[in-house]
């Protein structure tokens, strides 16, 4: 968790430790998950050891500030600023080329987020569809690559968004991973992996199944508590909720807001972050896109390894969890779609969902070009 992401100006109470209950189900009973999987997710933080942060009463008016700083349209755009800051994260399509020389010899593995990448972001959370073209794009990086989709969203709501079983998914902020049900293709070129195998077909974590009943029960007691607001929306997202105040009327936000921190404040063991016009409510596990990132990579066989060169590509707040972790390894680039200059751990930015399907397009391209074997001189 980072400050960043957490909506609040006011720490009012500091830690707390997470139940000792939350380690012995960390992963679902009768998944197909390998038990070095579940060695690793104990290594990541999830067990009862830990103590995370536990952050309530935040100030309604604070995060209100927060989310209209965080809105693409409101965010500061002053030509100038704007110039400094896209030196410093350049576009990836203009520099496609110093991107694909510095990943030579390494395994590329390619992360998605969902909503304001691969899809527009739209009013209707229900309709955030992908174009044909991405659609083929993403088929044909997972043919190269080992390709994992990591979002806010429910897997299985994503899944019928992207409809392809190739990819690995991993849903509900990265607590919810599930490996390919499809056969990947020998192109891929995992073949300087001997850790890897087939064994990530069974591949299925989840951190926080533990949370299940609780986030029902908010999930229900949120759309009692919120329908009067007009066009405020509650999302389910299996292990965490999304509350969208996209088509709220501004004047409302902070009686939404308030809302939702009440209903809060009686389940201390949930935190609130921050998206697009959306707060989201999950388990205060020390788990996020970072440490999905992570698992993913170690799951692939290449956990401390300087085989691999990650991409990881995402839009929001939340992504910058697995920016960080990118940064802070120096391994692979990230990169932040959007049009807008914004505090970012990545390093490369493209403007919106179509530039990304032109970089991906290029990296299929780029990848075929360089596995072709000329066959006449
Ligand atoms: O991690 P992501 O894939 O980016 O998912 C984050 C949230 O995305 C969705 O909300 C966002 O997109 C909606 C559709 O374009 C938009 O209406 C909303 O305002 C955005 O915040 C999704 O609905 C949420 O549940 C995800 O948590």
């Amino acid at each position: 968790m980072t400050n960043q992401n957490v909506v609040t100006h006011e720490v009012i109470n500091t830690l707390i430790a997470v139940a000792a209950s939350i380690s012995n189900s960390t992963v679902l009973p009768g998944a197909t998950v390998p038990e070095s999987m579940a060695v690793l997710g104990r290594f990541w933080g999830l067990p009862n050891k830990n103590i995370v942060k536990r952050l309530e009463g935040a100030k309604v008016s604070a995060w209100i500030d927060s989310m209209r700083a965080s809105s693409p349209t409101r965010a500061k755009s002053e030509s100038q600023e704007k110039r400094s800051w896209i030196l410093c994260h350049p576009s990836a399509l203009n520099t496609f080329e110093k991107i694909t020389y510095s990943s030579k010899g390494k395994q590329i593995v390619v992360f998605l987020d969902y909503d304001g990448t691969l899809s527009p972001i739209v009013a209707d959370p229900d309709k955030a569809f992908m174009t044909r073209k991405m659609r083929a794009t993403l088929k044909g990086i997972a043919r190269h690559f080992p390709t994992a989709i990591v979002t806010g969203r429910c897997r299985d709501k994503v899944y019928n968004f992207v409809k392809l079983a190739e990819l690995y998914y991993a849903g509900s902020h990265g607590m919810d991973i599930k490996g390919p049900t499809k056969s990947q293709s020998p192109k891929q070129g995992n073949t300087n992996n001997n850790n890897n195998n087939n064994n990530n077909k069974g591949v299925l974590f989840q951190p926080a199944s533990q949370f299940l009943p609780m986030i029902d029960e908010v999930y229900k007691i949120l759309l009692e508590k919120t329908k009067s607001v007009p066009g405020a929306k509650v999302e389910n997202n299996k292990f965490c909720l999304s509350v969208h105040f996209r088509c709220v009327d501004e004047k409302s936000w902070a009686a939404l807001g308030e809302k939702v921190r009440l209903v809060l404040n009686d389940y201390p063991q949930l935190r609130l972050t921050q998206g697009r016009k959306v707060l989201e409510i999950r388990p205060t596990i020390k788990w996020d896109k970072g440490k999905a990132l992570e698992f993913l990579l170690a799951s692939f066989g290449y956990e401390n390894s300087n085989d691999v060169f990650p991409i990881y590509i995402g839009d929001d707040r939340t992504d910058e969890d697995a920016f960080k972790v990118l940064r802070s390894k120096g391994q692979g680039i990230g990169i932040l779609v959007s049009r807008v200059a914004k505090e970012t751990d990545a390093s490369y930015t493209l403007q919106d969902p179509s530039e990304v399907e032109q970089f991906l397009r290029r990296l299929v391209e780029w990848k075929r070009s360089s596995t072709v074997t000329p066959t006449s001189v």
